[in-house]
């Protein structure tokens, strides 16, 4: 039985982020199975980050999703903001240019708050949660708006059974029950966030300062995981072990996926939340264009079900002790975003 090759998709300042055949996990022997639900727990818990190859999603389901998303973002500004973001409760609707800076307000960062991040996004939860609409545009007399609906929501569905499964890994990985998680994944309280950095101007890129100028600032992620799906531009940087920012370049067919702060917790911080963020990339040569193309991304943020207590899971704290109170998920998340927007 052959053992699974795991390749490096990034290394560089001692950062090494595996890339990963997830089909050995899902469709392998039971021996592939498990090397590979290993590979899974070992790269969240170095880098923080892995590539997903053979993911089980379709490229024609992210193609036109990516489709969808341009079709929204190119609407017209009024129409967009009648779908504003309203609570942090829901986390739900639309942000535009400037509204969330994800840089954190302990660190020394009035020179990041001074400049918005040069994007906008929308939200997307779990469809039919009473009191927290998802903001979609009227899809009466609309086709692009039904089928930009219904898009999203098989879609928010089928990246929940990706997390349901790489959770499943981590458990296995972890030597606990592969079903440990599935109490905790099965209500898909995840947000599916749609993200476009607009074309800009180069001049916008030059500041004054001489500091680089970023698309969305340094930070970490919030939940459990998260899937990123990118298209070929890049632009992505994971801070390094070094503290420099590396870049994680796309791969075609691949899925970037990071462990967020409550994962980190909820593993004792065996797990590694790893702050990144987003610039522009350098040109491969001078074009000559004035502008900068735009950025189109999609990220789905993954949480543990929001009424479950998450404390240290097994394995992880008797020989240390537990580091961090149990929380609530749904708790955490609201009091990690409301100190965001
Ligand atoms: O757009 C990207 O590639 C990354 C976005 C991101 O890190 C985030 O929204 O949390
Ligand atoms: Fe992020």
């Amino acid at each position: 039985m052959a053992d699974i090759k795991v390749d490096q998709a990034v290394a560089q300042d001692d950062l090494v982020i595996p890339l990963i055949d997830f089909s050995a996990f899902l469709s392998g022997t039971p021996a592939q199975k498990q090397q590979t639900a290993q590979a899974v727990l070992n790269g969240f818990q170095t880098a923080g980050f892995i590539y997903l190859s053979n993911h089980g999603i379709p490229a024609s389901t992210i193609s036109s999703v990516f489709a969808n998303s341009a079709k929204f973002f190119a609407r017209p500004q009024d129409q967009k903001n009648a779908l504003s973001w309203y609570s942090p409760e829901a986390n739900r609707g639309y942000s535009g240019y400037g509204r969330e800076k994800v840089a954190l307000p302990d660190e020394d960062t009035a020179a990041l708050r001074a400049v918005p991040d040069l994007k906008e996004s929308l939200e997307i939860g779990r469809e039919g949660e009473p009191g927290m609409p998802n903001m979609w545009p009227p899809t009466e007399g609309d086709e692009d708006a039904r089928v930009f609906k219904e898009t999203m929501l098989a879609f928010h569905d089928t990246c929940k059974e990706l997390h349901m499964e790489l959770m499943r890994a981590i458990a296995l990985g972890m030597g606990i029950d592969e079903k440990w998680f599935d109490g905790y994944t099965d209500v898909g309280d995840n947000t599916l966030r749609l993200l476009h950095y607009p074309g800009v101007p180069k001049s916008v890129f030059k500041r004054d300062d001489g500091q680089l100028q970023v698309r969305a600032g340094e930070h970490s992620d919030y939940g459990s995981l998260t899937l990123l799906f990118q298209d070929a531009r890049g632009g992505l940087q994971v801070r390094s072990p070094k503290g420099t920012f590396v870049n994680a370049t796309p791969i075609e067919g691949t899925i970037v996926v990071n462990a967020g702060d409550l994962l980190a917790r909820w593993s004792n911080d065996t797990i590694k939340s790893t702050k990144h963020r987003v610039v522009e990339p350098p040109p491969k040569e001078d074009d000559g264009a004035d502008n900068y193309p735009p950025r189109y991304s999609v990220a789905y943020f993954c949480n543990p079900n929001f009424e479950k207590v998450i404390e240290a899971l097994p394995g992880t704290y008797e020989k240390t002790g537990k580091k961090y109170e149990g929380i609530k998920s749904g708790e955490y998340l609201v009091k990690r975003l409301t100190a965001t927007y």
